[in-house]
């Protein structure tokens, strides 16, 4: 009871030290004793704390030494009877002469739109997608549910996730893979390199692996793209021209996909078709896209800053529009010949193709946005700014000869009238206290 005598002494301590000159009995030595032991103790911890949250938060040194896509760390839960049946249930087809797809990156904006349209005409499709952050996830998990509306299941997983992707093949045999999960963007490369070689390189061939070793082995349709073509400048863009002056990693990475699958079509008689995208936009886009974050900034009153090339050169695209792609994609999977190995052993030679979709006329990105304005009702605070050297290039021009001619590809729809069903979307999507995607 005594010990409590210097501790009331100790109450009348104000909060502000050092006011006080306090006498130098035993109690207050072992006390002072006591808060420095809990002092260091307690600056230990921040200390602590800070170096944990140094290596949890800050890129390592180098982009790629760290976790390549820095979002794959998640665990995914797959597996089990249930988890089985919905797989089956999802690819089973419901036409004679359908097929069963695996579709990669099927809660992106090509990916949904590819599932959706393969599973109303009676294809079995099973999605696999690994949610990353790349962009509001919120609006991957609503096409989701639009996806689930329509039967198509998607399985929570990476692609690089080779245990994974043989389970799924060990459950379904699929006739057909069309691959959609990639890092997209241009100019994200510049600041998560690490992710482009993950998704795109790493992803690509631990996908091909599995598919090479599938009994039967699966025909493959993946998306490649316009960006391959870098500073070619023979327009429009055909599949002959030179495409070994990638201008952004992006680009590159597309590019070694190209010569990826040349490899496992030679060795192991996969069957296998590039798509060149140009510019695909549309209801559901990728809101890291110029077209939907340029929408969501006039709305907001924002400025946009809209590239220009030395000289005040334009800079163009050839937006193609949601619909022609699916169309393009369908038709390339309605296309493509049977793989001829098997066992991983080639039989014969094997079918190995890559096209241009695009629609074949380009558009000024300051018409775009004079488009744009007219949809929305909005003038646009527009920027004129120099394009920036971080793997953007002045134009791109598709040539679709080939794919119209083997595939019967023919785009119906100009930026006008696709921008307008986008809007329409957007207003919709975005109305009812649904923030713009960030
Ligand atoms: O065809 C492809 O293979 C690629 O298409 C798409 O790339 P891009 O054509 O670069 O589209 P996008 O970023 O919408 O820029 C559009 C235009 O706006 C200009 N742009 C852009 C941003 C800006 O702030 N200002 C601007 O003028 C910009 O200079 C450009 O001229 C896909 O994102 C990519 O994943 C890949 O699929």
């Amino acid at each position: 009871m005594s010990q409590l005598k210097p501790m009331s002494h100790l109450d009348n301590i104000p909060s502000t030290p050092g006011k006080f000159k306090m006498d130098k009995s035993p109690y207050i030595h072992r006390l002072r004793w006591h808060s420095s032991l809990a002092k260091l103790t307690f600056w230990s911890f921040v200390f602590l704390g800070l170096i944990l949250l140094f290596f949890f938060r800050s890129p390592s040194s180098s982009p790629l030494s760290s976790d390549p896509s820095r979002r794959s760390l998640r665990t995914y839960n797959w597996g089990g009877p249930t988890w089985e049946k919905r797989v089956r249930s999802s690819a089973r087809l419901r036409s004679r002469n359908g097929m069963s797809v695996l579709v990669t990156g099927a809660a992106g904006f090509v990916g949904t739109h590819v599932s959706t349209a393969l599973k109303r005409r009676g294809d079995g499709v099973l999605g696999l997608d690994n949610f990353n952050d790349y962009y509001d996830p919120s609006l991957k998990r609503a096409r989701q549910a639009l996806l689930e509306r329509t039967g198509v299941f998607i399985v929570e997983g990476d692609i690089n996730d080779s245990t994974l992707l043989s389970k799924l093949f060990e459950v379904v045999a699929f006739t057909h893979v069309m691959h959609l999960a990639a890092q997209a963007g241009v100019r994200y490369a510049m600041e998560n390199p690490g992710s482009y070689v993950h998704s795109n390189i790493a992803g690509l061939v631990s996908l091909l692996e599995v598919c090479k070793s599938a009994n039967p082995q699966p025909a493959i349709v993946w998306a490649s793209s316009s960006s391959v073509y870098g500073l070619n400048s023979k327009v429009p863009f055909s599949e002959r021209d030179r495409t070994d002056q990638p201008a952004s990693l992006y680009a590159a990475t597309k590019k070694a996909g190209e010569e990826i699958a040349h490899t496992y079509n030679h060795i192991y008689g996969l069957s296998l078709t590039g798509l060149r995208f140009f510019t695909v936009y549309g209801p559901w886009g990728r809101p890291d896209m110029a077209y939907f974050f340029f929408t969501k900034d006039i709305l907001k009153g924002k400025s946009i800053s809209i590239f220009e090339a030395a000289n005040h050169g334009t800079v163009a695209r050839d937006f193609t529009y949601i619909d022609d792609i699916v169309k393009g994609c369908l038709a390339a999977l309605d296309t493509s010949e049977k793989s001829t190995g098997s066992g991983g052993k080639k039989r014969g030679p094997a079918q190995l193709r890559v096209f241009n979709l695009g629609n074949t006329s380009p558009v000024p990105v300051s018409d775009l946005v004079s488009i744009l304005e007219r949809l929305l009702k909005v003038k646009a605070k527009r920027r004129i700014m120099k394009l920036p050297r971080n793997g953007d290039v002045q134009f791109t021009h598709a040539n679709i000869s080939l794919a119209e001619r083997e595939l019967g590809y023919k785009p119906s729809t100009d930026l006008q009238t696709g921008l307008k069903k986008f809007v329409r979307w957007y207003l919709n999507y975005y109305s009812g206290g649904k923030k713009a995607a960030g």
